[in-house]
């Protein structure tokens, strides 16, 4: 029986993700799969060092599989030319810029970078990819700022939309919300909610705003020490899949508002 859904865009099978050491391989989690439906906004979350990152980095193949398949759009990530790659899936990486002398204009047109001759030069259409990115994300104010001008708020909005100058099916953030005060907590991930709606791209981000995913993500995986686990974050909740994420020596759970409180 064929099980595949129609809209599936990122699936992992039997996927095994760590590192190779002298040792051997560390293992930091096994026995992965899920499968990502188009248009989502998909939260990953766990606790620190649990492989958030480091699942991140294997189904962007910044780092290979310990075992296991990731299928993109139907193909192997093993069989993805980086040039394919780069054509359907960007990455939000919270990683210091290390073109911040650039402008923001200059910067988000470099988004286009799988698509343009090795000059870089931009067509009419790129251009208009560009505009449309800026106006997306609403930060055509902007657009002359050097980016080592930015606040931290601000740069996340311009990686944003380099990523979605970039045209991709899918977009994969790091952490996106780290640095930002509640607010901009909230109106980055708002931001990525609207996106999903508007684009019909896939966003995938990982986070330690478990509260905030579960209110704005249509699906969430949930990285813990037994297994990973993903579904509707109101099914996760049925389940008790997040009064098992943390110690409860300091925190607990809330069912009725769907967020963590600090035991007092
Ligand atoms: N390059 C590496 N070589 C070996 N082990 C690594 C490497 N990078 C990370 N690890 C280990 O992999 C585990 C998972 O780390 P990872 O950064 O993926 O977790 P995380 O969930 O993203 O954590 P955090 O929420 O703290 O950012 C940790 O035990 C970490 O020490």
């Amino acid at each position: 029986m064929n099980t595949k859904k129609p809209n599936t865009i990122l699936k992992a099978k039997n996927l095994s993700i760590g590192y190779k050491t002298k040792k051997g391989e560390a293992v930091i989690s096994q026995n992965i799969n899920f499968e990502l439906e188009k248009g989502q906004l998909i939260g990953l979350v766990g606790a620190n060092g649990i492989g958030k990152s480091t699942l991140l980095r294997t189904l962007i193949k910044v780092q290979p599989a310990l075992s296991g398949t990731v299928l993109l759009n139907d193909t192997d990530l093993k069989s993805i030319s980086s040039l394919d790659l780069a054509k359907q899936l960007s990455i939000v990486l919270t990683e210091a810029l290390t073109s911040k002398n650039l402008s923001v204009y200059e910067l988000i047109a470099l988004g286009r970078h799988p698509y343009t001759n090795w000059v870089g030069s931009l067509t009419s259409k790129d251009i208009e990819i560009v505009k449309n990115a800026f106006n997306l994300v609403n930060i055509s104010e902007l657009r002359n700022k050097k980016c080592y001008e930015l606040s931290d708020g601000q740069l996340q909005k311009v990686m944003i939309a380099r990523a979605l100058a970039q045209d991709t099916d899918i977009i994969v953030l790091d952490e996106p919300t780290t640095h930002l005060d509640m607010y901009h907590k909230a109106y980055i991930l708002k931001l990525l909610q609207k996106l999903t709606k508007e684009t019909g791209k896939t966003i995938l981000f990982s986070s330690h705003e478990i509260d905030l995913a579960i209110q704005l993500c249509d699906t969430m995986i949930v990285m813990r020490n037994e297994n990973v686990v993903y579904d509707q974050p109101c099914n996760l909740i049925s389940q008790g899949v997040f009064e098992s994420l943390f110690p409860d020596d300091l925190i607990s759970f809330d069912n009725t508002s769907g967020s963590f409180r600090v035991k007092k």
